[in-house]
């Protein structure tokens, strides 16, 4: 399965094309409204998500609540793009308006695509880079992921994500509920974290950045279970299942590490601490004692639930600028202000369930390849029972 995203954050709408779904997948509108709307929660946002109420337009590859085997398009609009029909080009300008547009953006803000996107494709208005690089994108790419992850639970495969940290205030988690509970509760907090003390601390400290004019980022954690062992292989870089994923999650705006089960701390522990023992028994087939490898061992599903994080920098728009230069006079300025959020950790944890969701989708799709969806329900049940008796 593949698909590509198109949109400019301020243009008239942002559109995914998914390719390679089975036939015969039941799908409806609601299944991925439901996940847009969870995307654009979250405290710390900034006016634009008043703006924007995400619904999906399915405009191809479904009849009758099914999937056709054929192309999915989907197609969600932007309410904001009717404010900026002028600034986007859309409209013909008027010479007061004209001179307005020579406002340019020329001081690239520090941590945002621009300087490096406009000297890469010789743009002088560092507008043509934020327009595409701007996090709108990943609206889509949860539109995609939530076809995935509704192709996940039709195989009996849970997947949520909640926020483990924002700005050094960690969520103290000592024993997981239920993946249902958790669901359930990330869902209704406005910060997605499990912790309610945590969550308000977390709010506080926002607010607080909002105030002072700066961001902050975090640290988010995607947890799936029901994955039958043995996706993935270990037999070829660009088939590791947990590589993957990983690309997967640094490709999301602003994150910049990934760890896996207890992660980096396995470098601080021997390896009798760190490894998981093997264990039997009839209704399960083999597990594993503990979890501290994720889910992952050999680039391939364990069957354990896969626990994976990401780390999101602050957010790089600040509304006390820091230093930059101009492009144009090649002085020195404070860099140019967009309206911005303070804190999208919350909204980034639903992107890393979909972009997360999207890949083991995906790789189900292509170790049990089935051109029917029922040919792919029966395949990796085939694989489940085969794993139990092996
Ligand atoms: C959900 C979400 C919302 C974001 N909102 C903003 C924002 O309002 N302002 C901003 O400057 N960056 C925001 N970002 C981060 C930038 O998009 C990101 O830093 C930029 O594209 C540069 O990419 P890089 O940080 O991966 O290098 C957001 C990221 C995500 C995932
Ligand atoms: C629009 C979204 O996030 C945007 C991501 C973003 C950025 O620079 O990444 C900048 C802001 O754009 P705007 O200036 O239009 O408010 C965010 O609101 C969204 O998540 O749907």
């Amino acid at each position: 399965m593949r698909y590509l995203t198109s949109g400019e954050s301020h243009g008239p709408q942002l559109t995914a094309i998914i390719e390679g779904l089975p036939a015969g997948m039941p799908l409806v509108d609601s299944d991925i409204n439901e996940e847009l709307s969870r995307r654009q929660k979250g405290h710390g946002r900034g006016r634009r998500m008043q703006i924007e109420k995400d619904t999906v337009n399915i405009t191809s590859g479904v009849r009758h609540g099914y999937t056709l085997g054929s192309p999915v398009c989907l197609a969600v609009e932007n309410n904001d793009w009717k404010h900026w029909t002028k600034i986007m080009g859309a409209e013909p300008l008027n010479e007061d308006e004209l001179a307005e547009m020579k406002r340019v953006i020329s001081r690239p803000r520090p941590g945002h695509a621009d300087l490096n996107g406009a000297l890469k494709y010789g743009h002088r208005d560092m507008r043509n880079v934020l327009e595409r690089s701007s996090a709108r994108e990943t609206t889509v790419r949860v539109a995609a992921g939530s076809v995935a992850k509704k192709l996940l639970s039709l195989l009996g495969i849970k997947i949520t994500s909640h926020v483990r940290e924002i700005g050094g205030i960690s969520a103290d988690i000592k024993e997981y509920p239920p993946i249902d509970e958790m669901m359930k509760i990330s869902e209704a907090s406005p910060v997605r974290c499990l912790d309610e003390n945590a969550g308000q601390k977390m709010m506080n400290l926002i607010d607080e950045a909002k105030q002072n004019g700066d961001s902050i980022g975090g640290i988010v954690e995607v947890i799936v279970e029901g994955m039958p062992p043995g996706v993935g292989s270990y037999v070829h870089y660009d088939r590791k299942l947990d590589a993957k994923l990983a690309s997967a999650i640094v490709s999301i705006n602003a994150f910049k590490g990934v760890e896996f089960g207890i992660g980096f701390q396995a470098a601080r522990k021997p390896g009798s601490e760190v490894h998981d023992e093997i264990a039997w028994n009839e209704t399960d087939g083999y597990y594993r004692k503990s979890n501290n490898l994720g889910g992952f061992e050999g680039g391939m599903t364990t069957g354990m639930p896969i626990v994976v994080r990401g780390v999101m920098k602050p957010i790089p728009t600040l509304y006390k600028p820091l230093q930059s230069v101009d492009i144009e006079t090649k002085e020195p300025f404070t860099a140019s202000i967009e309206r911005s959020d303070s804190c999208a950790v919350p909204a980034a944890a639903v992107v890393a369930e979909h972009a997360v969701a999207w890949e083991l989708a995906s790789a189900l799709m292509s170790q049990f390849y089935a051109d029917r969806f029922e040919t792919l329900l029966e395949t990796v049940e085939m694989q489940r029972t085969y794993a139990r008796e092996f």
